[in-house]
């Protein structure tokens, strides 16, 4: 049963009140957590975000990444239609968790991108696994979803958990000149889609 998510100071109340679901995934011994706002089971499209855990940049405000910002933007985009989910995923460091995230970004400030970084430390690109998302999407009876992503990795996630994508809409938030060249590399070597 999901109880009510107490929101943060950071969001304004004015928003809404989300409910707060835990999912265990005893595979990754990993917990996470999904926002549902209005009824998600219905079998209607359901604006969804799936957001990969950023310590750095949803909680401690890191302008190095999009991350926080692109947070933010989904839980927006949720409460102003009143209906919606937000998938957090506890997969730090596009998966190779944080203090190796933080490994990369010294090599980063050393020339590498952010692929290279994960190359160096022995890593894939992304070692993102979303095989956890069908339980999760089964649970809560969505069976069609309108994607906040401008990752195609997402979408093929989604699609292979057996929902339909009827919409994917780009998430695109400012740059700054700490996160241009993390955000030029996604869209170069992670194939990010940079429009609709
Ligand atoms: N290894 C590594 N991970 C990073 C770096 N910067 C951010 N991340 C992680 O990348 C992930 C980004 O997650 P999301 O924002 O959900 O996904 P995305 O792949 O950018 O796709 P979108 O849906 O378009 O935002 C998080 O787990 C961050 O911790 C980096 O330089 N190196």
């Amino acid at each position: 049963m999901p109880t009510r998510y107490v929101e943060s100071s950071r969001l304004p109340t004015a928003w809404g009140v989300f409910d707060i679901h835990g999912f265990d995934d005893l595979e990754a011994n990993k917990e996470h957590v999904v926002l549902t706002m209005g009824d998600v089971g219905d079998g209607e499209p359901v604006l969804a975000r799936v957001h990969s855990e950023c310590l750095t940049g949803d909680a401690l405000f890191s302008l190095r990444c999009d991350c926080g910002n692109q947070l933010e933007a989904a839980l927006k985009a949720i409460a102003e239609e009143g209906r919606g989910a937000l998938f957090y995923l506890r997969q730090e460091g596009r998966g190779i968790g944080l203090l190796n995230k933080i490994r990369a970004y010294k090599l980063q400030d050393a020339g590498a991108d952010t692929v290279e970084a994960n190359e160096q430390l022995g890593f894939g690109a992304d070692m993102r696994d979303y095989s956890v998302l069908k339980p999760m999407l089964e649970h809560l009876k969505i069976k069609q979803v309108r994607l906040m992503t401008n990752n195609p990795r997402k979408v093929a996630a989604l699609e292979s958990a057996g929902v339909a994508i009827t919409e994917r809409i780009p998430l695109r938030t400012d740059s700054n000149p700490h996160n241009e060249k993390y955000l030029q590399t996604k869209g170069s070597k992670l194939g990010h889609f940079f429009g609709h």
